[in-house]
Parts: structure tokens; C-alpha cells; sequence
């Protein structure tokens, strides 16, 4: 599905932050990406829905080779990977339900053919008694499932979060998991940004951890 070779990545004159990264995610797979803070897990999900460009090695995504992508082709793409960001990204003066809508909103679907939809994957993730409140009213457990629902409406091939359990009670960070878990199972490729020890030892999933800019994966 995505495929990295040697890939390096700095930032403008800085040190390498990444170095010499080859791993495969095979479609349908699960895995989580580990390593100490500032390792370059966010950097790396970055080089994985295609925001940053590699500064040297070979990045493969759904058989293109990323150097040959033009710009234009990009959107398309990327709606075939949901990611979840860090910081939610959600719009505070659109209600859940039109956060989680606005994908196809912006590429010009009729509310008709999507309404259903978004309602019914709000009630997948629990957010069904508060889709028309305002993200600035919901907890933070809650923003981040209405992000899970937003980076799911399109029903992508692949989902990458970041650190998804960063700041929710083990409890709720149990069923998060057991949302991402049930997404793969549907055939959904799961790549879960986290320093979570506990979260990683409730599944037996690959682990690919970054430390001083390389990765060991554990299969
Ligand atoms: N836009 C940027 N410009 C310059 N340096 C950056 C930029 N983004 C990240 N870095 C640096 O790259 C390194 C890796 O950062 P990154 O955010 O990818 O790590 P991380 O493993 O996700 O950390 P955390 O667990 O704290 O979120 C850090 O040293 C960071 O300061």
C-alpha cells in the first residue's frame, strides 16, 4: 500500500530527523509507531499522508512513486488515507455533524446522499446525541472521536492517528482502541501514532518504533 526505502527526511539545514526508514504497510494491516517524544512520529505519519516530502530515499504509495506525483493529483489520493491529527483540527463554528460532513460538502456531494452516512458513523463512534453541538463544547475524549468519524467519512484504505489516546482516561482509551481495532477488522489499514505502552500491550499488532532517527519493527 505504502512503501518506504531508505527514506531520510531533515527540516530546512537541520539534522536528520529521519534516517535510512524502509517498512511496508500491507493493506488491511494494524500497527502501532512508538518511540521517545521529538523521535519523529508525527513527521513520519506527515511523510505518510504525502504533507512533507522525503529529502532523499523512495516512497511508494498505492503503486506511484511519491517523487512523480503532481500536485493536483494529490486530493484524490489522500482521500484514500484518513489521518487524525494531534491537535483534532476540528472547525469550531461548525457542529459536529457539518465537521464530520465537510470532506464531501467540500467536494460538492449533495447533503442527501451523505446525511445518513455521516449520522450513522457519528452513532459508531458514540457521538450520536451530540452531532449538532459545537466542537468547543465537547470534551476532549469526544473531539477526538468526532476527528475519528471526520478522518472516516470517506472510507479510506488507510487510517493514521496521532497519539489518538493522548488525553483521554484509560477507559475511554480502551475504546477508542476497540473502535480502531473494529475499523480493521472491516479491512481498514490502522497505523496509531502513540507512546502508550499500555495501549500497545492490549493487542498483539506489529510494532514499529523510531529511535535516533531509525525504525526496528517488531512483527
Ligand atoms: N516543522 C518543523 N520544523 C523543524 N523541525 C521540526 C518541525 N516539526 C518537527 N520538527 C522536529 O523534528 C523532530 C521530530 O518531531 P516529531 O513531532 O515528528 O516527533 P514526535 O515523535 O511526533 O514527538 P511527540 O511524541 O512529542 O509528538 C523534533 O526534534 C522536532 O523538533
Amino acid at each position: 500500500m505504502i512503501r518506504f526505502e531508505n527514506v531520510g527526511l531533515r527540516y530546512g539545514m537541520g539534522p536528520e530527523i529521519l534516517r535510512d526508514i524502509t517498512f511496508h504497510i500491507p493493506p488491511k494491516s494494524f500497527q502501532f509507531l512508538s518511540g521517545p517524544s521529538g523521535a519523529g512520529k508525527t513527521t513520519l505519519l506527515r511523510l505518510l499522508f504525502m504533507s512533507l516530502k522525503p529529502t532523499r530515499g523512495l516512497i511508494t504509495v498505492f503503486g506511484k512513486d511519491r517523487a512523480g506525483i503532481a500536485q493536483r493529483d494529490l486530493p484524490a489520493l489522500r482521500r484514500r488515507i484518513g489521518i487524525v491529527f494531534q491537535d483534532f483540527r476540528l472547525l469550531d463554528h461548525m457542529t459536529t455533524y457539518e465537521n464530520v460532513a465537510l470532506p464531501l460538502r467540500v467536494r460538492g456531494k449533495e447533503e442527501m446522499s451523505y446525511r445518513g452516512d455521516v449520522i450513522e458513523l457519528l452513532k459508531w463512534v458514540g457521538l450520536g446525541e451530540r452531532m449538532h453541538v459545537l466542537p468547543p463544547v465537547l470534551s476532549g475524549g469526544e473531539k477526538q472521536r468526532a476527528a475519528i468519524a471526520r478522518a472516516l467519512i470517506e472510507q479510506p484504505e488507510m487510517l493514521l492517528a496521532d497519539e489518538p489516546t493522548g488525553n483521554v482516561d484509560p477507559p475511554l482509551a480502551r475504546r477508542l482502541l476497540r473502535l480502531f481495532i473494529e475499523l480493521n477488522r472491516s479491512g481498514t489499514a490502522v497505523v496509531i501514532a502513540t507512546h502508550d505502552l499500555a495501549l500497545m500491550d492490549q493487542v498483539d499488532a506489529r510494532r514499529m518504533i523510531l529511535a535516533n532517527g531509525r525504525l526496528d519493527i517488531h512483527d
